[in-house]
């Protein structure tokens, strides 16, 4: 089974505006729609709706709108009941299509809720799992706090991915690093995210793939991987993305397309490679199926994430580099 936690959770409201989005100016609302969202939330999504076995792991009240929602959701959740209400996230359409994310930061946890969410992550992990630590830290956790379950879990034996960025990944960096807790299993970051954990700049790294030249990231993640990544999938929108692994290092290219929304296109990229590995597929297939996901959920609005019949695996399009 795949445990996802999402220890920053949120209700993903996505406003679509009736003229282009001006600072300062006053707009008016054509739709509005509310999802139960976070990054580990949105992963076990595909993967529930692929027929995967998953659960999903959050911080939350037993009365906030937020369970309610997640409850109407049919996905199989565990969750921690916190005080503090869970977050909203704003994404703002804007004609013809450009998409503003304005994120809060979150309610914080109080360390007794933070046990408590650890014990639960913790206690839902069986031998054979994977876990997938997802997003932002609510405000209460210390920045190192991944880094603390990727030592747990290794400890039980259970392999870890992270998808994460800012502080989070500079404090797991710096942790295996340090060798105070041992390298993740998978790392799926985005250019800039990319730049975050190496130093380089992540702007530069995207524009060069944007144009065809792999070199700056391809040469990026195999670092990462050399530090003890198992495998590390970078997500470069139009660009496609790229994986590095024990076994190789490949480009699967995007097939574009109407871009909605790229709000969850990550997460679902990230669980398009978490179905295939569960299913026993080798590297490649991994890529094109993480590409594949991805592809399909900018073409949804919001933060829509795409069931198995809207996405198509193309592994023609990936190339060993
Ligand atoms: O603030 P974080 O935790 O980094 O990201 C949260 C978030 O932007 O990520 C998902 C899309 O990837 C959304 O469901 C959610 O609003």
């Amino acid at each position: 089974m795949i445990i996802t936690l999402t220890a920053n959770p949120s209700l993903d409201r996505t406003v679509t505006l009736t003229a282009p989005l001006v600072p300062g100016g006053v707009h008016r609302i054509a739709e509005d729609a509310t999802q139960a969202g976070g990054k580990g939330v949105n992963v076990s999504r595909a993967l529930h709706q692929a027929g995967e076995d998953t659960l999903a792991v959050l911080p939350a009240g037993a009365q906030d709108p937020f369970t309610a929602l997640l409850a109407g959701a049919d996905l199989p959740h565990r969750t921690v009941p916190v005080a503090g209400p869970v977050r909203t996230n704003l994404t703002v359409v804007s004609p013809p299509g450009v998409t503003t994310k304005i994120n809060e930061p979150g309610h914080a946890l109080t360390p007794a809720e933070a046990e408590t969410l650890a014990t639960a992550l913790h206690g839902a992990t069986r031998p054979g799992d994977f876990v997938m630590l997802s997003g932002s830290l609510a405000p209460g956790l210390p920045a190192d706090w991944y880094a603390r379950r990727i030592q747990e879990l290794h400890e039980a034996a259970v392999p870890v991915g992270v998808d994460t960025s800012d502080a989070p990944l500079a404090a797991l960096a710096a942790a295996w690093r340090a060798d105070r807790c041992a390298a993740p299993d998978l790392l799926t970051p985005n250019a800039e995210e990319l730049g975050q954990l190496t130093g380089a700049d992540g702007a530069t790294i995207e524009a060069a793939a944007e144009q065809g030249e792999l070199a700056p990231v391809t040469e990026a993640a195999r670092a990462l991987h050399a530090q003890g990544v198992g495998a590390v999938l970078v997500t470069l929108g139009a660009a496609g993305a790229v994986l590095a692994t024990a076994e190789g290092t490949w480009h699967c290219a995007a097939v574009s397309g109407e871009v909605l929304s790229t709000v969850g296109a990550g997460d679902s990229a990230a669980a398009g490679y978490l179905l295939a590995r569960v299913r026993g597929r080798e590297e490649p297939e991994r890529l094109a199926c993480a590409v594949a996901y991805g592809t399909a959920a900018v073409a949804l609005p919001g933060t829509t994430i795409p069931r198995p019949d809207q996405v198509a695996v193309r592994e023609d399009l990936v190339r060993a580099l």
